[in-house]
């Protein structure tokens, strides 16, 4: 039985891995194995997804569209020798990726024989300026996608959906458009009930230029933070960021990490398991374009918030 694959695109933040964790939340006994590709060196996605039946891959420190295609095609083939195998197969690319190289790339005749790719859903933030559609990397996310998903329509203002909308039809992206309050979509929309046997091909469009715009920052501590002076931090460095995320044990609440985010100009911070001994209990990865913020600058930062006495 061929294995479909579910693609999940987006922008940096748009709520990829909210959706991915909400469907294998509600796999309702579906056999689903997930691989996660963060840009950065510390995986911090792969943590941030439970419950995968069929257990998270990570593959790290590049992009699966371009320096880590190998290493997808290879996953894909040893996640379809397990026993059992998987029923269904979702891919979470990192926000930097052009989903048109991954779809290429999953056009392999053995792939497409064993694990057809099924969906391409694309995760958007309602909040984003309908003006970032312009952006030619979100664009190539929108055009793959069968499904779109608005997301985080709880933070935006009450016209936020309606405008991305129209500005996703005004692009003419041939997708369905669907409302994904905190990842909430049906799984049976995402996967079919019943697999072709005769897996439709897809024809990407053409390959663009690899564009080196975003890099990755990876900070590490062995102390705990204090939360009033990552605060502090988080507002110096926010208008140079493009992502951040983290897990870390506080000053405020040791024992524990804290789960950091910092997405569409906003930060979060929520409870998170035990820390795993022999892992450094303060791990943050920080997004920015190119040459906008340089390590030596990150790590003066952030070393005043790391407990000292
Ligand atoms: N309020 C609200 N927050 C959301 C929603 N969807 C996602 N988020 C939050 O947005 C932040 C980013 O979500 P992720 O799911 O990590 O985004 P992502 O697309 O996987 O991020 P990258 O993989 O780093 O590009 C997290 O703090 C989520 O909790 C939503 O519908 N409503």
């Amino acid at each position: 039985m061929p294995v479909p694959i579910l693609l999940v695109t987006g922008f940096l933040g748009a709520g990829k891995t909210t959706v991915v964790n909400h469907l294998l939340a509600h796999a309702e006994g579906r056999r689903i194995a997930a691989v996660v590709n963060d840009f950065g060196a510390i995986n911090i996605d792969a943590e941030l997804i439970a419950g995968a039946s069929d257990g998270v891959v990570s593959l790290a420190n590049g992009c699966i569209c371009c320096s880590l295609e190998g290493d997808l095609l290879r996953t894909l083939s040893t996640l379809l020798r397990r026993d059992p195998k998987p029923e269904y197969i979702v891919i979470e690319t990192s926000g930097v990726a052009d989903p048109s190289d991954i779809v290429r790339n999953l056009m392999d005749p053995v792939i497409l024989r064993e694990a057809p790719l099924e969906t391409v859903l694309c995760v958007m933030d309602a909040g984003t300026p309908p003006s970032a559609l312009d952006d030619a990397l979100v664009r190539a996310q929108l055009r793959v996608a069968d499904i779109v998903a608005l997301s985080k329509l709880d933070l935006a203002d009450e016209g936020a959906g309606a405008r991305m909308r129209e500005a996703i039809r005004v692009l003419r992206v041939p997708a369905v458009v669907v409302d994904a309050q905190h990842g909430e979509i049906p799984a049976a929309l995402l996967f079919p009930a019943t697999i072709d046997s005769a897996p439709a091909t897809r024809e990407p469009g053409p390959r663009r230029p690899a564009e080196e715009r975003f890099e990755t920052l990876s900070w590490t501590s062995d102390h705990p933070i204090s939360l009033p002076r990552l605060q502090q931090a988080i507002g110096r460095l926010a208008p140079k960021l493009a992502r951040a995320k983290g897990l870390f044990e506080t000053v405020e609440q040791p024992g524990r990490l804290t789960v950091f985010q910092f997405a569409g100009g906003r930060a979060t911070l929520a409870p998170g398991e035990a820390p795993t001994p022999g892992v450094p209990r303060s791990r943050i990865v920080f997004i920015a374009e190119l040459g906008v913020l340089s390590k030596a600058e990150l790590d003066g930062i952030l070393a005043e918030c790391v407990a000292s006495g």
